[in-house]
C-alpha cells in the first residue's frame, strides 16, 4: 500500500490481483465514496522490469499518447477510463471488466461457441472501425487485450492496451502531394503508391484473433519447426486442421482466409468485413443492440469527448454512416 500515489489512495481502496502475468498487472479497486468497483492497471516504469523481462510489454514510452487516446475514444467497445496517476509507477483505472480477458476464453479445451464468436467478433469489428475513422491504429490487437464486461457468455467486449497505438495525422509525404509534383522525383511518388496502409495491420490482427476464437489454436506457431514461425506468416501459411474446421461454417472460415491475405492492399477491409455474409446475422445484432441498452440505462452519459466538433449524435449502428 505504500507505494502507491498518495491522490490515488485518497480515492480509491486498491485490493487483491485480478489478472497478471507478461501484460502487467490489474488491481481491483473501491471508488471510496461512490464503492464502485473499478481496475487498476499498473504499468511499470523501472527499466528493470521492461529490461530483464522483455514480454514485459508495458514500456510507458508513449504512456501519454496513450492517456491523450483513452480519454478521447467514447465507444461501447473500447475500455473507459476513469483516472489517472503517477507514481513510482502509472496507474490507469478503469470500468471493470468482470469476464476477464477473451484470452482465458479460448484456452483448450473451452471453445467459444460459433455465436458467441459472432457476437464477439462483430463488437471487434465496430471498435476497430471507430478507432480507424478516429485515424487511430491500435497495432497491438490480441486475445489478452479484449476483455469481457461480465461472466455471461452473452456480453459486450472491449478492447484495451492503446501502449502500442498510433495516431494517423497529416503526414509531411501528403503535404508534399498537395504540391505540383513537377520537380518531384520518382521515388516520392511510388513510396506514396504504398504508404498509409497502417490501418490494415490490425485487420491481420482480427483474422489470427477470430481464427483462434473459432477453432482453439493459433494459425501460426512455432511449435511446427518447419517453416518457421515468421516464414508462415510472411507466406500466409496457416495450420488448417480438418478434424476442427470441418464443425465450422465455410462463412466463419472464408472471413478468417479474407483477413489473413498477405498483401495488405487486398486484404479485407474493417467495412468489408461487416458486409460479410457471415456478419449478416440479425438475431446476433439483436442480441448486441439488447446488451448495448442494458449498460446505456446504467451509464450516465459523460459528454462525450471526441475529435468529431460537437452537436452531431453519435449512433452505434454502423451501417448509419455518421459521415467522414
Ligand atoms: C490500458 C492497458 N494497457 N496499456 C498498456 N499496456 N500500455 C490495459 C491493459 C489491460 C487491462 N486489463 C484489464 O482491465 C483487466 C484484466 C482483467 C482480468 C480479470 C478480471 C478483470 N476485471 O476487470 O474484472 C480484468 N480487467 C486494462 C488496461
Amino acid at each position: 500500500q505504500l507505494e502507491y500515489p498518495k491522490e490515488m489512495q485518497n480515492k480509491y481502496i486498491v485490493s487483491k490481483t485480478l489478472g497478471s502475468g507478461a501484460c502487467g498487472e490489474v488491481k481491483l479497486a473501491f471508488e471510496r465514496d461512490t464503492h464502485t468497483k473499478v481496475a487498476i492497471k499498473i504499468i511499470r516504469k523501472s527499466k528493470f522490469m521492461t529490461d530483464v523481462l522483455p514480454e514485459m510489454q508495458d514500456k510507458p514510452f508513449n504512456i501519454e499518447t496513450e492517456v491523450g487516446i483513452l480519454k478521447r475514444i467514447d465507444h461501447p467497445c473500447l475500455i473507459r477510463i476513469i483516472d489517472f496517476f503517477e507514481g513510482k509507477d502509472f496507474y490507469i483505472v478503469l470500468e471493470l471488466m468482470e469476464g476477464g480477458e477473451l484470452f482465458d476464453k479460448v484456452q483448450r479445451p473451452a471453445r467459444l461457441s460459433e455465436r458467441t464468436c459472432k457476437l464477439y467478433f462483430y463488437q471487434m469489428l465496430l471498435a476497430v472501425q471507430y478507432l480507424h475513422k478516429h485515424g487511430i491504429i491500435h497495432r497491438d490487437l490480441k486475445l489478452e487485450n479484449v476483455l469481457l464486461s461480465s461472466r455471461e457468455e452473452n456480453c459486450l467486449v472491449k478492447i484495451t492496451d492503446f501502449g502500442q497505438s498510433k495516431i494517423i495525422g497529416e503526414t509531411s509525404l501528403m503535404q508534399t502531394l498537395c504540391g505540383t509534383p513537377d520537380y518531384l522525383a520518382p521515388e516520392i511518388l511510388h513510396f506514396a503508391g504504398t504508404a498509409g496502409y497502417g490501418r490494415s495491420v490490425d485487420c491481420w490482427s482480427l483474422g489470427v484473433i477470430l481464427f483462434m476464437c473459432l477453432s482453439g489454436y493459433p494459425p501460426f506457431s512455432k511449435k511446427s519447426a518447419r517453416p518457421s514461425l515468421t516464414e508462415q506468416i510472411t507466406s500466409g501459411n496457416y495450420c488448417y486442421i480438418e478434424e476442427v474446421w470441418k464443425d465450422i461454417s465455410r462463412d466463419a472460415f472464408d472471413l478468417v482466409q479474407k483477413f489473413l491475405v498477405v498483401d495488405p492492399t487486398k486484404r479485407l477491409k474493417i467495412e468489408e468485413a461487416l458486409e460479410h455474409p457471415w456478419l449478416q446475422d440479425e438475431h446476433m445484432r439483436h442480441t448486441f443492440q439488447q446488451l448495448l441498452a442494458q449498460t446505456q440505462n446504467m451509464r450516465v452519459k459523460p459528454e462525450p469527448l471526441t475529435l468529431v466538433p460537437p452537436g452531431r449524435k453519435r449512433d452505434y449502428h454502423e451501417d448509419e454512416k455518421t459521415g467522414p
